[in-house]
């Protein structure tokens, strides 16, 4: 849909329809990796319901199933029992190329390490994902949203690691993915630049709706969640609801 002013509107989307389910139901979701001797089993009998524009934080120690639980939400890899809905479509019964469809037009991912090609500015890092997208919002839109508008020009070595994250996150939402997936984020960075690169997730969830669920080590990031999520040994071992969200600022660790 076009606006007239080049600027693309947003099509109401199929998911938009759905707007009344949870974004993602979650049903004894089970993930065994290995068989035999070496089997591992990374989640078993999870059960969670995600709502729109929620903003989640999963704790949980080394080994308790986070990024298995985030990588099946995003697409990345596929549930061994159970089931996953995103909206109305089961994600667990999804083969390959329709996992694919769904990465592209939902999911925006945010991994510890920022995978910036090193020869594109940030503005060309960010243009690239735009290609494939559907509805992409303008790229010094998503530039200037994660505040290096002036640093568009430039190339990731001659920005700082919270930077060069920005533009990672720039690259995840310039397609306005319906949920942004964080594996932790702030993993690499020192205290204050991880706090501008949460400044910058908080401000997506809440201005643009983006149902976000980020997984930290960190325990003081969970004041900002609206709940936090808990695993231990893959399962669910408590969900804690904020009356009230922290912002980035009043954190402190
Ligand atoms: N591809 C794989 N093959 C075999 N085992 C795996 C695989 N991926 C994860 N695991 C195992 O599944 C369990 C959960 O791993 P996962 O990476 O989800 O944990 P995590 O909570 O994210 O850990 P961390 O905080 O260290 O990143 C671990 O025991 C891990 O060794």
């Amino acid at each position: 849909m076009s606006t007239g002013n080049g600027v693309s509107a947003r099509e109401p989307a199929q998911a938009d329809s759905l707007s009344h389910l949870p974004v993602f139901r979650i049903r004894h979701l089970g993930k065994t990796y290995g068989s035999g001797a070496i089997e591992v089993r990374a989640l078993r009998d999870v059960d969670l319901d995600v709502a729109r524009g929620e903003f989640i934080v999963l704790l949980g120690a080394s080994g308790s199933g986070k990024s298995t639980l985030l990588n099946i939400l995003g697409g990345l890899d596929t549930a061994s029992d159970g089931q996953v809905y995103f909206g109305d479509q089961d994600l667990s019964a999804a083969d390959e190329a329709q996992l694919t469809a769904y990465r592209r037009r939902h999911v925006g991912f945010v991994f510890q390490f920022y995978n910036l090609i090193p020869s594109l500015t940030v503005f060309e890092n960010v243009a690239l994902v735009t290609d494939i997208a559907e509805h992409p919002m303008p790229v010094a839109e998503a530039v200037a949203m994660v505040g290096l508008a002036a640093r568009s020009g430039h190339f990731p070595a001659q920005l700082s690691g919270g930077e060069q994250q920005r533009v990672a996150i720039a690259r995840a939402i310039v397609k306005r993915p319906d949920v942004l997936l964080c594996d932790e984020p702030t993993g690499a960075l020192d205290y204050a630049t991880g706090k501008l690169v949460l400044e910058v997730i908080e401000r997506i969830n809440r201005e643009l709706g983006t149902t976000a669920i980020v997984i930290t080590h960190n325990a003081a990031i969970a004041g900002m969640a609206d709940r936090v999520v808990r695993l231990g040994d893959g399962r669910i071992q408590g969900i804690e609801v904020n009356a009230r969200k922290l912002t980035p600022a009043e954190l402190a660790w």
